[in-house]
C-alpha cells in the first residue's frame, strides 16, 4: 500500500470511531495524530542514544538486563528462524538487548531496530514496543497497523514485563522485517513472548521480594506452587509489598490488595497460623490450602517464607559451621583468568553456604570445578557426593537419593540404604544434569532442601542432614520452567549463585592445560607436543571440551615417540584438511559458492538429523572439518532440532 493510501485509511478510521477492528490500534493512531502530532508519511531517522547512555540504562534497569540475557536468547532459539529478532527494552522503550541472525542485522538496523533506539509511541508512532508500553498487555502490531508508513514492513509482537509494584518495567518484543506474515500466524509467537515476559516478571518478583512472605494463590489448587500461580509479597506488618500481574487480575474484584487484612480478612500472624498450623513451616507450608478472600470467594494458596520468618516458625536445627577464613592463595592450577575467578568466587560462596548453580557445555569441567571448590571451601576430607541425575533410571533415582528402609520394595537392600543425600552429610552434594531430574523427584528434593531432613522410602522417620549444594545443568532451567519440565520453586532454591564455565575454545590456557594433562598421563616421563601439533589443538573447536582434549591426548600418548607428540599421532579428526586450507579468505555471504556450500551442509545435517559423525561420513570429510565448516558458515541447530537430537 502506498503512503497516501495508508494515510487515507488511518484518517478514515479515525473519523469512524468505534468501527475499527482493533481498539488498541485505533486509540494509538488517535494518540499519534492528536497528542504527538505525527504525520504518517514522514520519513524519520530513528533516534538512537549513545552507547554509554545505553549502558547506563542497562545498569539502571537493575537485575532486569542480567536475568533477561539468557531468556532473550532462549526465546530467539524457540521461535522459528524465519527472519525474526528478539528485543528487550526498558520502561521508556529503549532497546537494551537484541538477538537476530547475523544475516538479518543490516535490515533490522535500517529499520531502526538496534540497541539504543527509542521505540516509544511518541517517537515511532504505533508499534509493538511503544503500544505495548501504553496498553500494558501483549499485543501484535501488524504491517500497516504501524502509524508511520516507513514501518509498514514490520510485524511486531510484544509483551510487557511488570515490576512488583505493577509498573511496566520492560517490554519483550519479537519483530520481523517481512510483510508476508499473516496476523493469525503471530498467535503462537504472542503466547511464547507472553510466557517469557511472565517468567521474567516472576524472577524479578522473587528477587525484589526475597525478604517478604510470599503467598502463592490460584483458583485451581493444582496450579499452586507452579509457574502458573499468582504471587503476593507480604511484609511482616501485613502491608502488601508487591504482586504479579496475574495476582492483580485475579484479585481485581477484591477492591485493592494493599493490606493482607482487607484481602484475606486476617493479619499476618492469623494467616501464618491458618496456613502453617502447629506443624512448622516445612510440610504444611507446601500443601495448598483453601484461602477465603475478604471480599468473598475462595482460592487455594500456600506460603513461602523468607529465611528470617522460617527461623521464627521452625524448630532450631544445627547449622553446618562455616569454615574459618580459608586460604584462597592455594589456588587451582588452571591459568585461565575466568576459571580462576570462578574458582575464587565459588569457594567463597560455598564456604558461606550459598548454593551454586553451574552451567557450561558438556565436558567443560563442571564436576571438576565443583570438586575443586568443595576441597577448598569445605575440605577434601569431607564427603563430596556427585550424582548424575540423567544417568539414573527414574525407578531407582528416588531410593538412590533419599535411601530406603529395609524391605521397602522388591530388590531393596536387606538392611536398608541411607541414600546418597545422607552420604553427603557434613560435606557437599553435587547434582549434575539436574534439569533431567523427573518432576516427581524434584518435589521431594525441594522438601529436603527446605526441611534439611530426609525421609527414606518406606520409612516415616525423618533424618536431619546438613550439606552444601552444587547443581549443574547444560539445559536452560528457566526455559525448562516455562515448559513445565522443572519446578520453579526448586529453581529458586538451588540458584543461590550462578557460575558459568567457559567452553574450552574460549579459554586462554590451552597450552598449559595440555602440558598439565600430559604430565598426568605420562606418569613421570617427559611428554610434550611439538609446535605444529599445539597449533592444531589451539585451532580446534573442542565441542567436547576438556573431556575431548583428555581423550585426544591419551590417544596421542600411545603413538608418541621419544616423548614428543607430532601431528601424525593425533586422531584422524584432528588431521589437517588440505582442501580447507585452499579456501579463498574473502568468502562471504554474497558469494554464490559460499552460499551453495552452506546450503549443502545444512541440508546434509538435516538429512542426518544433526548427527555430526554420520553427516561427515556422508560428505566424505572428517568430523573435525565439518565442525570447522559449521563454525565458518555460522550453522547452528535451532532449539527444536536440539530438543529432538543431541549433537554427537
Ligand atoms: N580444569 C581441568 N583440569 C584437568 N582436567 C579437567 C579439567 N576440567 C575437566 N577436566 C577433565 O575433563 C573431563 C570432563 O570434566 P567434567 O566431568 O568435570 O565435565 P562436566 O562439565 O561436568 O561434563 P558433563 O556436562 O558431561 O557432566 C574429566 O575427565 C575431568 O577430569
Amino acid at each position: 500500500m502506498s503512503g497516501s493510501h495508508a494515510g487515507g485509511r488511518i484518517e478514515a478510521a479515525l473519523q469512524l470511531s468505534g468501527v475499527a477492528q482493533n481498539r488498541a490500534v485505533l486509540e494509538s493512531w488517535q494518540r499519534c495524530h492528536d497528542q504527538f502530532g505525527l504525520v504518517h508519511e514522514t520519513a524519520r531517522r530513528p533516534e538512537i542514544i549513545s552507547e554509554s547512555q545505553t549502558r547506563q540504562r542497562r545498569d539502571r534497569s537493575g537485575r532486569l538486563f542480567h536475568h533477561a540475557h539468557d531468556m532473550v536468547r532462549t526465546l530467539y532459539r524457540q521461535i522459528d528462524t524465519a527472519g525474526y529478532a528478539v528485543f528487550l527494552t526498558d520502561h521508556d522503550g529503549v532497546i537494551l538487548d537484541s538477538v537476530a541472525a547475523h544475516s538479518m542485522l543490516p535490515s533490522f538496523r535500517t529499520n531502526g531496530l538496534l540497541p539504543g533506539a527509542i521505540w516509544s509511541e511518541e517517537r515511532e508512532g504505533t508499534n509493538g514496543i511503544g503500544t505495548c508500553l501504553v496498553e500494558g498487555r501483549p499485543i501484535t502490531i501488524h504491517n500497516e497497523e504501524h502509524f508511520l508508513t516507513q514501518h509498514a514492513g514490520l510485524t511486531c509482537t510484544a509483551a510487557p514485563v511488570f515490576d512488583p509494584e505493577g509498573r511496566v518495567c520492560s517490554v519483550l518484543d519479537v519483530s520481523a522485517v517481512r510483510n508476508d506474515i499473516r496476523r493469525e500466524d503471530c498467535l503462537r509467537v504472542r503466547s511464547l513472548v507472553a510466557d517469557y515476559a511472565d517468567a521474567l516478571e516472576r524472577i524479578l518478583f522473587f528477587e525484589e521480594c526475597a525478604s517478604d512472605i510470599i503467598l502463592h494463590l490460584h483458583p485451581d489448587a493444582s496450579h499452586v506452587g507452579t509457574a502458573r500461580d499468582a504471587l503476593i509479597a507480604i511484609r511482616p506488618d501485613g502491608t502488601v509489598a508487591g504482586s504479579t500481574a496475574l495476582a492483580r487480575r485475579l484479585l481485581s474484584a477484591q477492591g485493592g490488595i494493599n493490606h493482607v487484612k482487607s484481602l484475606l480478612g486476617s493479619d499476618v500472624d492469623g494467616l501464618m497460623a491458618r496456613m502453617l498450623g502447629t506443624q512448622g513451616v516445612d510440610d504444611k507450608a507446601r500443601a495448598p490450602q483453601a484461602v477465603p478472600l475478604g471480599g468473598g470467594g475462595i482460592m487455594f494458596g500456600q506460603l513461602t517464607l523468607p529465611e528470617k520468618q522460617r527461623r521464627r516458625f521452625s524448630a532450631p536445627r544445627p547449622v553446618l559451621p562455616v569454615q574459618k577464613t580459608r586460604d584462597h592463595s592455594r589456588d587451582i592450577p588452571d591459568q585461565d583468568a575466568a576459571i580462576r575467578r570462578l574458582f575464587q568466587m565459588g569457594s567463597k560462596l560455598l564456604a558461606g553456604e550459598i548454593k551454586l548453580l553451574m552451567s557450561g557445555e558438556t565436558g567443560s569441567g563442571k564436576e571438576h570445578m565443583a570438586r575443586a571448590i568443595h576441597n577448598h571451601a569445605v575440605g577434601a576430607q569431607k564427603p563430596f557426593v556427585a550424582i548424575n541425575c540423567a544417568a539414573l533410571p527414574e525407578s531407582l533415582i528416588e531410593s538412590e537419593l533419599f535411601g530406603h528402609a529395609s524391605g521397602a520394595f522388591t530388590g531393596a537392600a536387606r538392611d536398608g540404604f541411607g541414600g546418597r543425600i545422607r552420604q553427603a552429610d557434613g560435606g557437599t552434594l553435587f547434582l549434575d544434569e539436574i534439569g533431567d531430574m523427573p518432576i516427581s523427584i524434584q518435589g521431594r528434593l525441594l522438601r529436603v532442601l527446605e526441611s534439611r531432613c530426609v525421609e527414606p522410602l518406606g520409612s516415616t522417620k525423618s533424618v536431619p542432614v546438613d550439606f552444601r549444594l552444587i547443581c549443574a545443568s547444560n539445559v536452560d532451567l528457566a526455559a525448562a520452567v516455562a515448559n513445565g519440565k522443572f519446578r520453579e520453586d526448586l529453581l529458586y532454591r538451588i540458584k543461590g549463585a550462578r557460575l558459568a564455565l567457559p567452553p574450552l575454545r574460549d579459554r586462554t590456557d590451552l597450552a598449559d592445560l595440555v602440558s598439565r594433562l600430559l604430565a598426568d598421563f605420562a606418569k613421570g616421563q617427559a611428554m610434550v607436543c611439538d609446535d605444529a601439533t599445539l597449533d592444531i589443538l589451539q585451532q580446534h573447536a573442542w565441542p567436547g571440551n576438556v573431556r575431548e582434549l583428555v581423550n585426544v591426548l591419551q590417544y596421542a600418548c600411545v603413538f608418541a615417540e621419544n616423548g614428543t607428540i607430532r601431528v601424525a599421532h593425533l586422531p584422524d579428526d584432528l588431521q589437517p584438511d588440505v582442501s580447507l586450507q585452499n579456501q579463498p579468505l574473502h568468502a562471504n555471504a554474497q558469494n554464490p559458492l559460499w552460499q551453495a556450500e552452506r546450503d549443502a551442509l545444512q541440508k546434509a545435517l538435516g538429512q542426518q538429523r544433526w548427527h555430526v559423525s554420520k553427516t561427515a561420513r556422508m560428505l566424505g570429510i572428517s568430523r573435525n572439518t565439518l565442525y570447522r565448516k559449521m563454525e565458518k558458515y555460522g550453522i547452528h541447530r535451532t532449539r527444536d532440532e536440539e530438543d529432538g537430537h543431541r549433537l554427537n
